[in-house]
């Protein structure tokens, strides 16, 4: 396998008497496009919530680009480059989608109020590659049309785009997507796939934890599979997908 970028290693969590994860370990490569599958309840929420650091887990690590951050908070784990999506906020409805976008934009000199005083200059081109950063991504989704409605106004697919663009506004080196394709309908699937795949391209890493198998399958090369706590299953979708131990705990052994 490629140079690991997230790499978790023995993870454990229970809530009161209950093991929710029990030594969990793997590895998603630099740049590769991976995806988590695993019934209800396996897991997968509890696990991502660790990895980003909205949870602590009991046990185990996890490292990124080799650096461990079990211990950091989320901002830290941002900044060294892992972005999660996120449902827009209630609050943002309100917003345009391209203010939603500039509002994801990390490390804002003007939040410093000393700078408004000492440093206006900065701000300002702070705030034009902020705004052009913006543009970019705008085109690149394919939601100029809608630059200006506020966010409240798009569809599920599009507001799927959106927090993909968010997570991109703090320049990641990965993103782990939390079921893009939930609500979305199948056009709009086939487009968030082909931005993915565009991003992957340059470079970017995916874990994406996603329901739809079908549309999950065509887009990654590597699934990890967790059932009741464990990882079942890895490798590529194909095999994965045939064996019989993931049919008989992800699909009842009916698929
Ligand atoms: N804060 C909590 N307190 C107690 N139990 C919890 C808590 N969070 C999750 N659980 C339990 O942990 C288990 C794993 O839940 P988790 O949401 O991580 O699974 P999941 O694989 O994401 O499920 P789904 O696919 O339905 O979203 C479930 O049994 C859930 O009830």
């Amino acid at each position: 396998m490629a140079e690991a970028s997230l790499c978790v290693q023995g993870i454990r969590k229970h809530f009161g008497g209950v093991s929710v994860l029990e030594d969990v370990s793997f590895a998603a490569p630099a740049g590769g496009l991976s995806g988590m599958i695993g019934p209800n309840g396996a897991g997968k929420s509890t696990l991502f919530a660790i990895v980003t650091g909205f949870q602590a887990g009991d046990g185990g690590s996890v490292l990124f680009k080799g650096q461990d951050v079990t211990a950091l908070p989320t901002v830290q784990r941002v900044r060294l480059g892992m972005a999660r999506t996120f449902q827009v906020p209630r609050e943002f409805g309100s917003l345009t989608v391209r203010e939603n976008l500039m509002a994801a934009a990390p490390g804002q000199a003007g939040e410093k109020l000393r700078n408004v005083f000492f440093r206006p200059g900065w701000i300002r081109a702070e705030e034009a590659a902020i705004a052009a950063a913006a543009e970019e991504w705008l085109a690149f989704l394919n939601l100029e049309r809608v630059a200006d409605a506020p966010a409240s106004s798009l569809s599920g697919g599009q507001r799927k785009l959106l927090e993909l663009g968010r997570a991109l506004m703090v320049r990641p080196a990965m993103i782990l997507l939390d079921e893009p394709f939930a609500g979305v309908n199948p056009v709009l699937v086939g487009e968030i796939s082909e931005r993915i795949r565009e991003l992957s391209a340059k470079g970017i890493g995916f874990l994406i934890v996603e329901h739809n198998l079908a549309a999950l399958s065509r887009l990654v090369d590597r699934l990890f599979v967790l059932d009741r706590g464990r990882l079942l299953a890895e490798g590529a979708p194909a095999e994965v997908l045939a064996d019989a131990a993931v049919r008989e705990a992800y699909m009842g052994g009916s698929a």
